[in-house]
């Protein structure tokens, strides 16, 4: 694999952040097999900053947000979450670091008979331990459901089963389970990919919001150009399994990045709807 940093800033710039980093990688090396993954990987991402993720499919977006949570198989480097060695972690000390990382998924994963609020209380099973499992969930959980509903402006839902929702307000009900977490990060993979433009927008102005309000750092992965550079603070670009570029969004454009695309059988097109 070869490739080229495009772009002057180094892994370390920061956009519109603040503090130390929460997630820190180093020279990530990540092999399926003998299949490398990715190769060389650096990345920070610090409170407040929101992180777009581009790459044509299969340039190893989502194997580098499972790499933060310890389920790829990482061969070599770093990869330090919250404090906590992504690359050695096992047992409690790897439940504990997914508990500090919530995760949005493109088709959302709820429990579709389940109301929404239930659906958003199963986030705090994440650090719960058993015997809390057992015991059933606080007041102080219930009491937080309803917070993490009303911020991401769905609590008017609360009592609906959760299937009987739009895909934008499902998003919203999944992006508070995570939130229930209390998460340190937020790692969204393509979370908007099954949504109408509109509701792609407002999902992620709320990430967003989210990432500088509440100073939760989020990596988000889009295959829309113009949807990463309105909602993104930096933008990553990863090509065969390599960064090629990385960048504050302000100082990048569409044709900046089609770089990403060429020679990938994806019409570039794609990408600018
Ligand atoms: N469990 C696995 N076993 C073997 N190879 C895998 C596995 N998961 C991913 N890969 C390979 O790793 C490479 C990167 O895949 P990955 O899913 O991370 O790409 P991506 O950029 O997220 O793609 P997309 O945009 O299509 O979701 C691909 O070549 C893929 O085939």
């Amino acid at each position: 694999m070869s490739a080229t940093t495009l772009t002057a800033a180094a892994p370390s710039v920061r956009a519109s952040s603040q503090g130390s980093p929460v997630v820190t990688v180093r020279a990530l090396q990540v092999a399926y097999d003998t299949e490398l993954v990715l190769d060389r990987v650096d990345l920070d991402l610090h409170p407040g900053e929101m992180v777009a993720l581009l790459g044509a499919s299969g340039s190893g977006k989502s194997t580098l947000m499972k790499s933060l949570t310890g389920f790829a198989p990482i061969t070599s480097g770093t990869a330090d979450v919250a404090g906590r060695d992504a690359t050695s972690a096992s047992g409690r000390e790897l439940r504990r670091l997914r508990a500090d990382v919530g995760q949005v998924f493109q088709q959302f994963n709820l429990i579709p008979r389940l109301s929404v609020f239930s659906n958003v209380l199963t986030g705090a099973l994440h650090r719960a331990g058993p015997l809390n499992v057992i015991g059933g969930f606080t007041s102080e959980h219930r009491r937080l459901a309803m917070h993490y509903l009303d911020r991401v402006g769905i609590a008017h839902k609360a009592k609906e089963p959760a299937r009987s929702l739009s895909g934008g307000q499902q998003q919203r009900v999944a992006i508070a389970r995570a939130l229930m977490q209390q998460p340190r990060v937020i790692l969204a993979d393509e979370p908007v990919a099954s949504l109408d433009p509109k509701l792609a927008t407002s999902v992620l102005e709320l990430l967003h919001d989210i990432a500088k309000g509440d100073g939760i750092p989020v990596l988000v992965s889009l295959h829309v150009l113009p949807l990463a550079l309105a909602h993104s603070d930096r933008i990553i670009g990863l090509r065969h399994g390599e960064i090629l570029l990385t960048a504050p969004t302000a100082q990048l454009d569409s044709e900046k990045l089609s770089v990403l695309y060429e020679f990938e059988e994806v019409d570039d097109d794609d990408h600018l709807a």
